[in-house]
């Protein structure tokens, strides 16, 4: 894995000002950053009244590195108190930063939250948690957290993920791999585009765990769209050894080019990651929890980029275990 430098598209002082304004004139209408209508009708008014320099640091990703990370925006350590202990005691902290990092997916596309995970909150808590240290979700620590698409279960999972970093003392890394920068066999490819196995839902969706209405749709794991190739996988939750020898020696193959490619990208206060779901899986690297309040700290938020074709047709009539996600209303 290399370190080799992510992108960087550095806002100006003006964007962070209209962000700031923004967020804080939200924050006092609606006194909190919990999810309600008229909060994220007023995060979608404001968004669509920012500048075009502000917009344009908010294109789309435009690399084969199929990430960036927008610098430049204030976190004051002290201001933002203790990092939670966990996401359902987070609650009001860095309230102001939930709304920033909204109002930027806002100016991506449509920002995109799960009624089963985090309440049904737009804006996540990412730190690690006592008792959830080796499992394969946000909230774990002392293990690799391997390579995937996030919410790759479902066919209405985002196309932008974005981690906005509010501490981050011990620079654990994000963990990012493009499939636009890999290099497998025709052969390869042709087997990995057929849907051969189901991807279940991970460990962050119990309810979709015990849907057992219908059977869970096999997937491909490459799709090769107008733009390129494109990639769903998560290995942690899919059932490899129901596929023949063949599909598991091509999986194996790259899920080793993933490794192989796979960029750190140690995130600092202030940075926000913006990773496209489609091109990049991530990941994380183990580290020790401190849980003294002052662990790292991430805030997350989803996006769909309505009009997008970078995926299979078929997805369209998945049931996605029952979960549904939630669209923030256009502007
Ligand atoms: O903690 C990280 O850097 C990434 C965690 C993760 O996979 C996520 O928040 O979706
Ligand atoms: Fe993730």
């Amino acid at each position: 894995m290399s370190t080799a430098a992510a992108p960087v598209r550095q806002l100006d002082a003006h964007s962070v000002g209209e962000l700031h304004r923004a967020a804080a004139k939200v924050l006092a209408e609606c006194g909190t950053s919990a999810t309600s209508g008229p909060l994220l009708r007023l995060v979608a008014q404001q968004a669509a009244a920012f500048s075009d320099t502000l917009r344009h640091h908010c294109r789309p990703v435009d690399t084969a590195d199929g990430l960036f990370v927008l610098r430049g925006l204030e976190v004051d350590d002290a201001a933002i108190g203790p990092t939670p202990a966990d996401w359902s005691s987070a609650d009001g902290s860095g309230a102001l930063h939930d709304i920033e990092l909204l109002l930027l997916a806002a100016v991506m596309g449509r920002p995109l939250a799960w009624e089963g995970q985090q309440e049904g909150r737009f804006v996540h808590n990412i730190v690690p948690s006592p008792g959830h240290e080796t499992e394969q979700t946000g909230a774990s620590s002392t293990v690799l957290l391997s390579p995937h698409t996030e919410d790759a279960f479902h066919p209405g999972r985002a196309h932008l993920l974005m981690l906005g970093c509010m501490r981050n003392h011990d620079r654990i890394a994000t963990t990012a791999a493009s499939v636009r920068r890999i290099r497998l066999s025709d052969a390869d490819v042709d087997v990995l585009t057929r849907p051969a196995l189901p991807i279940l839902p991970d460990d962050a969706y119990t309810d979709a765990q015990g849907y057992a209405a219908e059977a869970p749709p096999p997937v491909p794991a490459l799709y090769a769209c107008d733009e390129g190739m494109t990639l769903r996988f998560d290995p942690a939750y899919t059932p490899l050894e129901n596929a023949d020898a063949e599909y598991r020696a091509a999986y194996g193959r790259l899920e080793e080019e993933l490794a192989r490619v796979s960029v750190a990208v140690s995130l600092a206060p202030g940075e926000v990651l913006v990773v496209d779901n489609d091109l990049v899986v991530h990941g994380r690297v183990p580290f020790v929890p401190r849980y003294d309040g002052a662990d790292r700290w991430l805030k997350r938020a989803s996006v769909r980029v309505p009009g997008r074709r970078t995926r299979p047709p078929a997805e369209a009539r998945e049931h996605g275990y029952g979960q549904a996600a939630v669209e923030a209303p256009a502007a």
